[in-house]
Formats: C-alpha cells, sequence, structure tokens
C-alpha cells in the first residue's frame, strides 16, 4: 500500500521504509505535499536556530579572498594564512575553476535527485554493489535523536576507472570534472598554508597524507515544512584536510563565531567556492589551523544543492602534528598519532555532535 501523509506523521518504520528503504528521500516526503514535520526531524530546542543562545551576528562575514594574481601574491598568501588561523572558513573568487564546470555539477545534482527512486534506491548502503558510492539520508539515523533534513550521494575517489565504471551516469561525468578541475586550486592552497607552518616542500609522503583521497558529496536539502523546528545539518566539523564547498545562490550555511556564542551566514557569492579547514589540517598544524564547527538550516521556501569536495589523508594513514611545526620552536603536541581509518569511523558513529570529534585526538 502506499504510504499516505497521516502514516508517515504516526509510524517510524513506515516513515523508514518509505524514505531509506524505499529510497524516497526528504525528497520525496516533500513531494508528497506534508503540511507538517514528521515527528523524527525535529530538533531538541537547543538545536534550532530560532532559540536566542543561536543567535545570528549578522555584522561578521568571514573573508573573501580574491585569488587572481592582480592582487600581489604575497597578499594572497597572507590573507588564507590568516583566514585559516582566525576563522578556518573562508570564500574564495577568482580561484581557476570554470564557472561553467561548477554550473555542470548543480545540475547533475539536480538530475541524479530527479531520478526515480527506484534508481537512487541501487546506491544505498543495502543495496550498493561499491562502498565508493552509498545515496542516503540524514547523517547517522542510527545515533541521531533526531533526523536531518537532507538527501545525499556520496562519492570516494579511487581512481578515474573506478568512478566511471561505478558512480551514477546522471552526474558522474561532472562530478569527476569538477573534482579534476579543482586540484590546481586544491594543491595551491595546501602549498601556502604548509609554507606558514615551516613545510618547505611537499614531497610524496606529505603530499599523501594532505591529499591523498578524496571524497564527494552532492547535497540535497528540498524545501521542508515547519523548517525552524528541524536542521538540513547538525553541528559538526569536517573530519577532513580542506573542504571545498560549491553552494548555490539559496544561503542556509552558518558558522560558529569565535566566541562560540553565535553564527555568522556563510553569504552565496556567484562562482566562489567556500574553503574551509578540517579537522585533519587543525591536527597536522597542531591547532595553528582552525576546523570550524557549521551547520546548515532548513529551508521553508526553497530547495538547497551543495557539492562539497573533501580533501582527506587517505585511510592507511597515521596523522599527527607535522614534525616542521613542533621543531620551529620547541613547541608541545597538542594531538597524538592516530589512524585516519579510526578517526573517521569515530566521527560517523556519533551523532553530529559539534567540536567533539577532535577530543579523540586530543593530548589532555
Ligand atoms: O551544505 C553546506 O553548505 C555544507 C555541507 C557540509 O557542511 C558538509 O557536507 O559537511
Ligand atoms: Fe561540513
Amino acid at each position: 500500500m502506499a504510504p499516505t501523509r497521516s502514516m508517515m506523521m504516526d509510524s517510524p518504520s513506515d516513515l523508514n521504509e518509505f524514505v531509506m528503504i524505499q529510497g524516497n528521500g526528504v525528497k520525496g516526503l516533500y513531494e508528497m505535499g506534508l503540511k507538517t514535520l514528521p515527528k523524527q526531524y525535529i530538533q531538541p530546542l537547543e538545536e534550532r536556530m530560532s532559540m536566542m543562545t543561536n543567535k545570528v551576528v549578522p555584522q561578521e562575514s568571514i573573508p573573501i579572498i580574491d585569488m587572481s594574481n592582480n592582487n600581489n601574491n604575497c597578499d594572497v598568501e597572507d590573507a588564507i594564512c590568516y583566514a585559516a588561523e582566525k576563522w578556518g572558513f573562508f570564500q574564495v573568487i577568482n580561484h581557476g575553476v570554470p564557472t561553467q564546470v561548477l554550473e555542470n555539477v548543480k545540475d547533475a545534482t539536480y538530475r541524479f535527485y530527479e531520478l526515480a527512486a527506484e534508481e537512487k534506491v541501487k546506491y544505498t548502503k543495502e543495496n550498493s554493489p561499491t562502498k565508493h558510492v552509498r545515496y542516503g539520508s540524514s547523517f547517522s539515523p542510527e545515533a541521531e535523536k533526531a533526523l536531518e533534513w537532507k538527501d545525499y550521494l556520496s562519492l570516494f575517489y579511487v581512481s578515474e576507472d573506478e568512478a566511471i565504471a561505478t558512480w551514477p551516469y546522471a552526474c558522474r561525468n561532472e562530478a569527476l570534472e569538477y573534482m579534476k578541475k579543482s586540484e590546481a586550486l586544491i594543491k595551491r592552497l595546501l602549498n601556502i598554508l604548509m609554507k606558514r607552518l615551516n613545510v618547505k616542500e611537499i614531497d610524496e609522503i606529505k603530499e599523501a597524507v594532505l591529499m591523498g583521497s578524496k571524497r564527494i558529496n552532492l547535497n540535497y536539502y528540498p524545501v521542508c515544512p515547519n523548517h525552524d523546528l528541524t536542521v538540513a545539518i547538525g553541528r559538526h566539523s569536517d573530519v577532513s584536510t580542506l573542504t571545498i564547498l560549491l553552494q548555490d545562490q539559496t544561503g542556509g550555511l552558518f558558522v560558529r563565531t569565535e566566541d562560540r556564542c553565535g553564527w555568522i551566514h556563510v553569504p552565496p557569492i556567484p562562482g566562489a567556492l567556500v574553503i574551509n579547514i578540517g579537522d585533519a589540517l587543525q591536527i597536522m598544524s597542531n591547532g595553528r589551523y582552525k576546523s570550524i564547527e557549521h551547520r546548515v538550516t532548513a529551508n521553508g521556501s526553497k530547495t538547497r544543492v551543495s557539492v562539497p569536495i573533501f580533501v582527506n589523508p587517505r585511510p592507511s594513514d597515521v596523522i599527527g602534528p607535522f614534525l616542521e611545526v613542533l621543531a620551529s620552536d620547541g613547541e608541545k603536541a597538542k594531538y597524538k598519532n592516530v589512524l585516519y581509518s579510526d578517526y573517521v569511523k569515530h566521527f560517523f558513529r556519533k551523532a553530529h555532535d559539534g567540536k567533539m570529534t577532535i577530543e579523540y585526538a586530543k593530548i589532555t
């Protein structure tokens, strides 16, 4: 029997069946015309943006850095390192990734989500022929108190051949092209950030630990009923080295203020990319660069898409503060060495919980 709206509201197992097992996602809930948010999505008060404790600070903004060579290159380098130390988040313009490539990957995101549920369901955890391709909804439904209003397709990059063989046709060429065309930007950013840490050269070993593996996510956040009772993504920091995020013009990404008392909106800028430092780089830089907590609000009137590329160490890498950082002035290590796959497992084992993941690696 096709699920009715009232079934969806009352029964967690019907909701799970419709959203996750049949692969309709929250997109399916929106399309069914739900006027009230199912209770599984209702977040505790302290997680809602409408609370006084979650005030938005409109007078603050993260830096916008022009990466073209019209500026003095030293200014660009200073701006990037300062932003990574103080804010952990910045936007870049004139970054060298062609606008058309960005537009194409957004279109491809819509194309994938417009496929019938029977097509998308082939890529869920239960059905996907490879663990490198995963379609799902919410973050860790087993661990979360309340679900998140988000569908995702997560594509782990191993090689071009493997991607061509396994990634969904609706989006694979565009996702691959976006990854390829952002490679030079990623390398430039890492070179700049490393120089400031006293790492003179990114040799093969350093390159592997900084950017040895990559994951691209196609996030889809449909229009949400009672949107202020829920979140699209809860408070978290990324476990990556760097994240390169493409967002559309809807808005909704918020970053923690330095005093951790409020939130700063990351305004959409046509053609720009949002860059943020992840936990792995916070650890490798011994805390010099900051991986900042962020979240995404659900929207009551517009669908939003975003496409992050998570630039990561390889799962088999051991990460810890670089010796160059510690040696420069005898600085003490703030983090221990951890196997990156253990760190990532720890992140996925629990619900989103702000900046708590990094405690796993902290020397106390
Ligand atoms: O959608 C966004 O703007 C942010 C997504 C995000 O934070 C993530 O996927 O880790
Ligand atoms: Fe994130």
